[in-house]
């Protein structure tokens, strides 16, 4: 499709920019100098737990908050000062539900193609492209309040993709769907990246659906402490991780850091370690502190360890403290 553009123009096509962009709700902060890119036809992960600020930068690239404070691009165009044409070009899901649940599919979408001005011959083609790209050409008489909670996030991305967008912003799309359902929306949205070469932004706090991007960028706080394939990231925290169990773990912990110079951190009732050679490790562990070590388990590091590596907390507690 793109075979005529200059390659700095493909280049830019539909890619994402974010530079340096904070935001305050009044005196709290929600987000503190983002900035990453998501390439063109990418699909990029912003991983984090709630509260991590995932909302509010949709809703600033989605052209719904103005900025504040930093710049952001979409597709080579301003945020700040090309909104009209961003909305055109961009299709957005958000968590909260927007169909009319006493309208049938294909009424709701045909309502939003009024919304972006499509009508006649190429609204129909258009809405039979997306009912039969999701799976929903059975379904599109059906009242979306009878459908189930993956068949209306399915008719929500459906009414996303109407204008074609070439930028696809979806928050938490998973949200509420079973693994069945989470399995057909990935194998979707994989398809929407290869046959159309859609450049998908996407916000999660599951793990396992961070691994379908292929990229991440892990938000904390407002903060993003790092970015990278999720075997870029699993490969950044050193070798492998123990998990030990003890009756008295602070006491362990100094132990430990005694007797081998390293020093494990304290999760919850555990401690955690990493170590390049956690095997062997865990072999000399174990000789040396018989009665204090009640169980220990060792891992290849997940994108849980990243988290934990990066922000010194557990994710989840990061969501509790918020
Ligand atoms: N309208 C608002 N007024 C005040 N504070 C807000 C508002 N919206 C969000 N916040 C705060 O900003 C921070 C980031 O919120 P945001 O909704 O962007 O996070 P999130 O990662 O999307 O979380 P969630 O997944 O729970 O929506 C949170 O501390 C939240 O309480």
């Amino acid at each position: 499709m793109l075979s005529n553009t200059p390659p700095q123009e493909t280049a830019r096509a539909s890619r994402i920019v974010v530079q340096d962009i904070s935001h305050h709700y009044g005196q709290r902060r929600a987000l503190n100098q983002l900035s990453f890119e998501v390439h063109t036809g990418e699909i990029f992960g912003l991983l984090g737990p709630n509260g991590g600020g995932k909302t509010t930068l949709f809703r600033l690239l989605s052209t719904l908050l103005p900025l504040q404070a930093g710049s952001a691009e979409i597709a080579g165009l301003d945020l700040a000062t090309r909104s009209q044409e961003i909305r055109n070009l961009i299709g957005v899901t958000f968590q909260s539900p927007s169909l009319d649940g006493k309208l049938t599919v294909q009424e709701n979408l045909k309502h939003q193609a009024h919304l972006y001005g499509i009508s006649g011959a190429l609204m129909r083609d258009r809405i039979a492209n997306a009912l039969s790209r999701l799976g929903l050409t059975d379904r599109k008489g059906d009242l979306a309040e009878s459908l189930s909670g993956g068949l209306k996030r399915r008719v929500e991305i459906a009414k996303g993709l109407l204008h074609s967008p070439r930028v696809l912003l979806l928050d938490e799309p998973s949200t509420g769907l079973d693994p069945g359902a989470r399995h057909d929306l990935w194998k979707y949205l994989k398809q929407l990246q290869q046959e159309n070469g859609v450049t998908i932004l996407i916000t999660t706090h599951l793990m396992e659906e961070a691994e379908h991007c292929d990229r991440l960028g892990i938000l904390n706080r407002g903060e993003l402490v790092t970015c990278g394939t999720p075997d870029e990231l699993r490969a950044s925290v050193g070798g492998d991780c123990l998990t030990i169990q003890a009756e008295h773990p602070d006491e362990l912990a100094r132990l430990i850091t005694e007797k081998f110079g390293v020093s494990p951190q304290r999760i919850n009732a555990s401690l955690r370690l990493e170590h390049p050679r956690g095997h062997e490790f865990l072999k000399d562990l174990i000789d040396a502190f018989p009665d204090q070590v009640t169980s220990v388990s060792l891992g290849k590091p997940t994108l849980e360890d990243v988290f934990i590596h990066e922000t010194g907390h557990q994710f989840w507690q990061a969501e509790e403290s918020e």
